[in-house]
């Protein structure tokens, strides 16, 4: 998270009357991540996390995804639950944005994740599948392809000056990405976001899942190659094989991949690799003056989209085609 809207200390305290989760202590903003404004909040009853919506985050959907955590909290899935206000709202108004409360998680994300890290989200992202199938509320994905096209328009005529040829690059990949992209997948409820720092552990085990905002209805195996990119490549941007086969070898054992599902793998890795680029690209072009937030390297998701552009079967992956670890 980060900060983009400050809280005045007896605004807080103000609003924080009209919880049940006791009285101020104290609290700070969080420097980390690049989405919303986020305080670390200590009361008389404990820590809590407060959200300030930003930019890319509509109030209409407040109520799929903080009503999402409580729905895969009650199937066994680790994740912050939202405090109703005294008027029983899981969400409200303060310095003019929609915020919302969460309980605070205990665990760290990992900075480095080993191969333990990439099969343990591997388990919790298939397990969050299926607990989301009886999901009753549907949002469609903003950042799918017609989403992409927009964010390119925000940056298409910049982008040339964060890397040579960008533009070009981008224009190509979104062409080829909108006549091919895959619509007869299984979908369901995807996290679309689900980063090392949005997972936490307690060593090795997985203690528990944040950062719900991007959640929406769309491909699972989508969802798959969103973590297979945030999880599996090195610093040096090599793909490490020995990750990705305990990813998707853990990710199978709970929910198995089908055959379509493995045959586009390339693709959806892809278009998970231009979401992340744009956003970051998009970011990049326009940090707000005072902000406090260190934006994301568009770069690396160029790298990426390389990589996979090469891909030519599953192998590449360290899958065998069968979807068995090769
Ligand atoms: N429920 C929670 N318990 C403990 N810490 C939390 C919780 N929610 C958020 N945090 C802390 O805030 C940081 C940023 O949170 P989060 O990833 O949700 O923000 P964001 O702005 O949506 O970021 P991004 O989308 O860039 O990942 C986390 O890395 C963590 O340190
Ligand atoms: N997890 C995203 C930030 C939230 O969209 C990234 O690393 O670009």
């Amino acid at each position: 998270m980060a900060v983009y809207t400050d809280v005045a200390a007896d605004e807080l305290a103000d609003f924080l009357k009209t919880y049940d989760i006791g009285e101020l202590l104290s609290y700070k903003g969080i420097a980390e991540g690049v989405e919303n404004s986020n305080f670390l909040l200590h009361t008389t009853k404990g820590y809590f996390i407060l959200t300030l919506y930003e930019k890319r985050v509509a109030v209409d959907d407040l109520p799929y995804f903080l009503g999402l955590m409580a729905h895969l909290a009650e199937r066994g899935v680790s994740c912050p639950q939202p405090a109703r206000n005294r008027d029983g709202a899981v969400y409200s108004t303060l310095s003019g944005r929609p915020a919302a409360i969460i309980n605070f998680l205990e665990g760290l994300w990992p900075r480095k994740p080993n191969v333990a890290h990439c099969a343990g989200v591997g388990t919790a992202l298939a397990r969050m599948h299926l607990a989301g199938r009886d999901f009753p509320l549907v949002r469609k994905n903003p950042l799918s392809v017609s989403g992409w096209m927009s964010l390119f328009a925000q940056a298409a005529d910049r982008a040339d000056t964060v890397q040579a040829g960008l533009s070009a690059l981008l224009s190509a990949e979104l062409d080829v990405l909108a006549r091919s992209w895959p619509t007869d997948l299984p979908e369901g409820v995807i996290h679309a976001d689900l980063f090392p720092d949005n997972v936490f552990f307690l060593g090795d085990q997985l203690s528990g899942l944040i950062d719900f905002p991007f959640s929406c209805n769309d491909i699972l195996a989508y969802d798959v190659a969103i973590c297979l990119n945030a999880w599996c490549f090195e610093a040096d941007h090599s793909l490490n094989v020995t990750k990705a086969r305990a990813f998707f070898h853990a990710y199978g054992r709970e929910r198995p991949l089908s055959q379509a599902e493995l045959a586009a793998l390339p693709l959806l890795a892809r278009g998970a690799a231009i979401r992340f680029l744009l956003t970051r690209l998009v970011d990049w072009l326009n940090v707000p003056a005072g902000a406090l937030v260190k934006p994301k390297d568009p770069l690396e998701y160029v790298r990426k989209l390389r990589f996979h552009q090469a891909v030519t079967s599953v192998r590449d992956y360290g899958l065998d085609g069968s979807g068995a670890t090769a």
